[in-house]
C-alpha cells in the first residue's frame, strides 16, 4: 500500500468531507482579476509545421494595474495580445477579460468586446489612425461606431481626451501633419474613446526615439491614473519596463518571471527609494521556470536536487554522479 493509500484508509469520512468542502470553498483561479489567462495554448500550423506560440500561459491582471510584458522575439507576446484584443482565438485554455469569455464569444459579442471592452494601440503609428480624418475626428469615430448620439457630446469627449494626453491643440490636424509621438498620443485617445476596461498596447514606443517614448509612457500613466484604465504594454523599451510597478516576462510561450517594484521611504532622511525584486512564477501544476542565468551559472541541467526547509525550498545541481 502506498503512503497516500494508507493515509486515506486512516482518514475518517468526516475528514474527507471537510477536505472536499475546503477545496470547493477555495476561490476559483483568477476570480478577482480583470484579465485572467488560464493555461492558454495557441498552436499555429503553417506549411504542415506546428508552432506552439503559447504553451499553457497563466496570467492574472488586477483592475487598475499598469503593467508591462517583456520577452525575447518569438516568445509569444503578440500572440497573447491578439487573443486579449479579441482578434485571435486560443487553441485551448481559458481567457477572460472583464467577465467576457474570449473562447465562447459569438461574432456579435466579439464585435461589442472590441468596440467597448478593449482599446488597443499598435506599434505602427499608421495602423492606429485614419489618414483622412483629423485628430478629433479619429477620436470621435469609435464613439460613432458604438452608436453614441450627439455631435457636441462626442466632440467634447474627444477634446477632453486629447487635452489629457497633451495634444488638445492639435485636434484639427490630420495624422500626416503630426509627429510620430503626437500620432501615438492621439492613438491612445482613440483607444480610450469608448472608456474601455482594458487598454492593450503592442510596442507603442517601438518606432520612437527615447525622449518621445518617455512622453508616450507618461500619457499611458496619465490615462491609468486619471481614468483608472487597466493597461497592459508589450515593450522592449527599458524605460517603460522599469517604470511600471509590475513587469512580467514571457519565455517560450509561458510567463516565467515577474519583477515587482515598490517605493520605500527612508525613515531617517525621508527619501523615497524604488525597490525592485524579481520573482519566478509557480504555475498551477507547481512548475517553476528558473532563470537561464541562474541555471547556467551553477551548471544545472535536466535534474536538480530539492530540499524542503522550514521557510524555503533549496535547489542544488545534480549530485547523483558525485
Ligand atoms: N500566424 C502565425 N502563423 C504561424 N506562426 C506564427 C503566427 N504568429 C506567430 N507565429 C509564431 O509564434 C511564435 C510567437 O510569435 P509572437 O509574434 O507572438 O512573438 P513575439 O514575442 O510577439 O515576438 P516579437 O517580439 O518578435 O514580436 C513565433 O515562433 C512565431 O513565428
Amino acid at each position: 500500500m502506498t503512503t497516500s493509500e494508507t493515509e486515506k484508509s486512516t482518514m475518517s469520512l468526516a475528514e474527507l468531507e471537510q477536505r472536499a468542502t475546503a477545496r470547493r470553498d477555495r476561490p476559483a483561479y483568477g476570480q478577482d482579476a480583470l484579465i485572467s489567462c488560464d493555461r492558454l495554448v495557441r498552436i499555429f500550423t503553417a506549411d504542415g509545421i506546428e508552432v506552439q506560440a503559447l504553451q499553457g500561459l497563466d496570467l492574472l491582471v488586477t483592475k487598475g494595474e499598469l503593467m508591462a510584458l517583456v520577452g525575447a522575439s518569438g516568445s509569444g507576446k503578440s500572440t497573447l495580445m491578439n487573443i486579449l484584443a479579441g482578434l485571435d482565438e486560443p487553441t485551448a485554455g481559458q481567457a477572460k477579460v472583464a467577465d467576457c469569455d474570449l473562447l465562447s464569444m459569438n461574432a456579435k459579442e466579439r464585435l461589442r468586446y472590441r468596440r467597448e471592452i478593449v482599446g488597443f494601440v499598435w506599434q505602427q503609428t499608421a495602423r492606429n489612425l485614419l489618414p483622412y480624418l483629423t485628430a478629433a475626428q479619429n477620436v470621435a469615430l469609435p464613439m460613432q461606431l458604438r452608436g453614441v448620439r450627439g455631435r457636441a457630446k462626442k466632440a467634447a469627449r474627444a477634446q477632453e481626451l486629447l487635452d489629457l494626453l497633451g495634444v488638445g491643440e492639435l485636434r484639427d490636424r490630420r495624422p500626416a501633419q503630426l509627429s510620430g509621438g503626437q500620432q501615438q498620443r492621439v492613438a491612445i485617445a482613440v483607444a480610450l474613446a469608448n472608456d474601455p476596461s482594458v487598454l492593450l498596447a503592442d510596442e507603442p514606443t517601438g518606432e520612437l526615439d527615447s525622449t518621445t517614448g518617455r512622453q508616450i509612457f507618461e500619457s499611458f500613466r496619465a490615462a491609468n491614473e486619471e481614468l483608472g484604465t487597466t493597461i497592459v504594454i508589450v515593450t522592449h523599451d527599458q524605460t517603460v519596463a522599469t517604470e511600471v510597478r509590475r513587469t512580467v516576462a514571457i519565455r517560450d510561450g509561458r510567463t516565467s518571471t515577474e519583477v515587482l517594484r515598490r517605493t520605500r521611504v527612508d525613515e531617517t532622511t525621508g527619501e523615497e527609494h524604488l525597490i525592485a525584486r524579481e520573482y519566478a512564477m509557480l504555475d498551477r501544476a507547481g512548475r517553476l521556470q528558473l532563470p537561464a542565468e541562474y541555471t547556467e551559472t551553477l551548471g544545472m541541467r535536466d535534474r536538480v536536487a530539492l530540499e524542503l526547509e522550514p521557510d524555503h525550498i533549496g535547489i542544488w545541481p545534480d549530485d547523483s554522479t558525485d
